[in-house]
């Protein structure tokens, strides 16, 4: 049998082992708190801990975490540096060890945790938790008064347990002063910028999104047509509003055409309207969309999915400004100002021949390319922030706060449905959640880490396949807005196969529309 004093040593590195292999995973300060007080417990019977830390530029001390206290215990508990036991301590920087709290006429027992009866057999022990030479607050354990057992020997392992604690409060001190840091830069020049090009609504201080705004600013000063480029939900739409609400025509009309939605048959209603009668169903006469944008500016969202047809009538449109309606003879002359979009390779599409190559030139006079999310990350945590305070707002509910590890799942995603999958899941999370702050549970199970998965899954050969072939396809789901057909296009299989593998693995794409 190893000796009483043996025992304790190994007890004592284990739990410093424990430790500081936490400090090292986790950023998150509440988290490594919590651990350190429920190891005290666990292992050293050192029940009710506390950590309470100053709050910076202040004499306030504040229970940060607390281990056997209730939510209102935990609130009674602020000290003035000074005051009662924990204030001496944080602010003479030495420690005190009472053997009898009893017998001891400054403890306060500000939390009321400690009915008359508990307190005659405990020791309170109380060491201060320092970063360099500063003293930042205190650590406070109870323990069970022992006539034969010394305390300094607990004392000596909460000193360096505090020790640890100081450097972890430190970093993560240091991490929060850093965000704050490039919050309030960002903010600046977000400030800066939109007071320059007011596109308040367009969110994103990536250099990527930089060279953005200085495009829609100078394709807001001219009239030539311009083509957005990007994958979906990388914001085309937002992007065309700009430049239309900056233009000497935005008190005109902005009218968008989803050339997507649109059946084949119907699109040139659509677009150059129709006569009475011209074909079943015209009832009455109706005015088409580049009629209703005159003075204004036209959208053709999509423009990549026009049929060879409708190719040939817009080229015309552009080339004279000038139609018939369907069904019409009445030439009709509007004044426009084009933009379309498209997450398609259109060069791609000329070469096979799909799009014309004249119309590429007349679209294609002013290109503006959006990056995908997953390449502008610096703008994922202020997006993030913009659409927890929307629907924070909308739904009623006081939500302030991401926690740094769900920041840190949403900094890793790969985002396939940009910021629109984004939106959709800062809008998701605030729903289900009860708190101030949105953590890693309140994000839907796409975000969690292939890492963290396997990290948490013992999963065959079989599975992992599955998994992949899942994630692919739900990808492409959101990459397309939920259309089986481009799916398949995108994953080079068929739509048949696409079907059967979502109803395998029970995928359900009106979900990602
Ligand atoms: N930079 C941004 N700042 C704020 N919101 C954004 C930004 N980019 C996109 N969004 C939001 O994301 C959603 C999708 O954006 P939008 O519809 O403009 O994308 P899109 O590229 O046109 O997509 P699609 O190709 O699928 O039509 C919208 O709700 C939009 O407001």
């Amino acid at each position: 049998m190893k000796a009483p004093a043996v025992n304790r040593e190994l007890e004592e590195l284990s739990i410093l082992f424990e430790l500081s292999q936490k400090i090292n995973i986790s950023n998150d300060l509440q988290d490594i708190l919590n651990t350190i007080l429920d190891i005290l417990s666990r292992k050293m019977g050192m029940t009710r801990g506390t950590v309470t830390l100053l709050k910076p530029y202040t004499d306030d001390l504040v229970i940060e975490a607390a281990h056997g206290l209730s939510y209102d215990a935990k609130q009674r508990g602020h000290y003035k540096l000074g005051e009662g036991i924990t204030g001496k301590v944080a602010a003479s920087g030495k420690p005190m060890v009472i053997s009898n709290i009893n017998d001891e006429p400054r403890f306060l027992n500000k939390t009321k945790t400690r009915s008359d009866l508990d307190k005659k057999n405990i020791s309170f022990i109380c060491v201060p938790i320092k970063v360099g030479k500063e003293t930042i607050g205190a650590l406070s354990v109870d323990k069970l008064f022992q006539k034969d057992i010394s305390l300094d020997e607990d004392l000596r392992l909460l000193t360096i347990i505090s020790s640890l604690l100081g450097q972890a409060v430190k970093i993560h001190r240091a991490i929060n002063e850093e965000r704050d840091k490039l919050r309030a830069e960002a903010e600046k020049l977000r400030s800066q910028l939109s007071e320059k090009f007011n596109f308040t609504n367009i969110i994103g201080n990536s250099s990527q999104m930089h060279d953005v705004y200085v495009q829609i600013h100078q394709a807001s000063k001219g009239n030539a047509s311009i083509l957005i480029r990007g994958e979906s939900g990388t914001g085309k739409e937002l992007v065309a509003h700009a430049i239309h609400y900056n233009s000497i025509r935005s008190a005109k009309p902005f009218v968008k055409v989803n050339c997507a939605a649109i059946p084949a048959e119907l699109i040139e209603a659509e677009l150059f309207g129709h006569e009475k009668g011209a074909f079943t169903g015209a009832y009455q006469q109706k005015k088409g969309k580049f009629e209703l944008a005159h003075s204004g500016t036209i959208f053709l969202d999509e423009v990549g999915d026009l049929s060879m047809p409708t190719q040939v009538k817009l080229l015309r449109v552009l080339q004279e400004k000038e139609f018939e309606r369907v069904g019409g003879v009445e030439t009709i002359k509007t004044n426009f100002r084009l933009i379309s979009a498209t997450n398609k390779n259109l060069e791609t599409m000329v070469k096979d021949g799909v799009f014309r190559e004249d119309l590429y030139y007349r679209l294609n006079v002013f290109s503006i390319f959006l990056p995908p999310l997953r390449d502008r990350r610096t703008d994922i945590l202020l997006l993030a922030e913009h659409f927890l305070k929307t629907y924070a707002e909308e739904n009623n509910k006081k939500i302030n706060r991401i926690s740094t590890p769900a920041i840190d799942m949403m900094m890793t995603y790969h985002w396939p449905g940009n910021v629109r999958e984004l939106e959709n899941c800062i809008e998701r999370a605030v729903l289900v959640c009860d708190g101030e702050t949105i953590h890693g549970h309140h994000l839907p199970p796409s975000l969690q880490t292939s890492t963290q998965r396997e990290q948490t899954e013992d999963i065959s050969f079989e599975e992992k396949v599955a998994t992949y072939e899942k994630d692919l396809i739900i990808d492409a789901l959101k990459a397309t807005r939920g259309n089986i057909s481009k799916t398949a296009e995108m994953l080079h299989t068929t739509v048949r196969i696409v079907g059967y593998k979502m109803k395998q693995y029970n995928i359900d794409y009106k979900n990602y529309r």
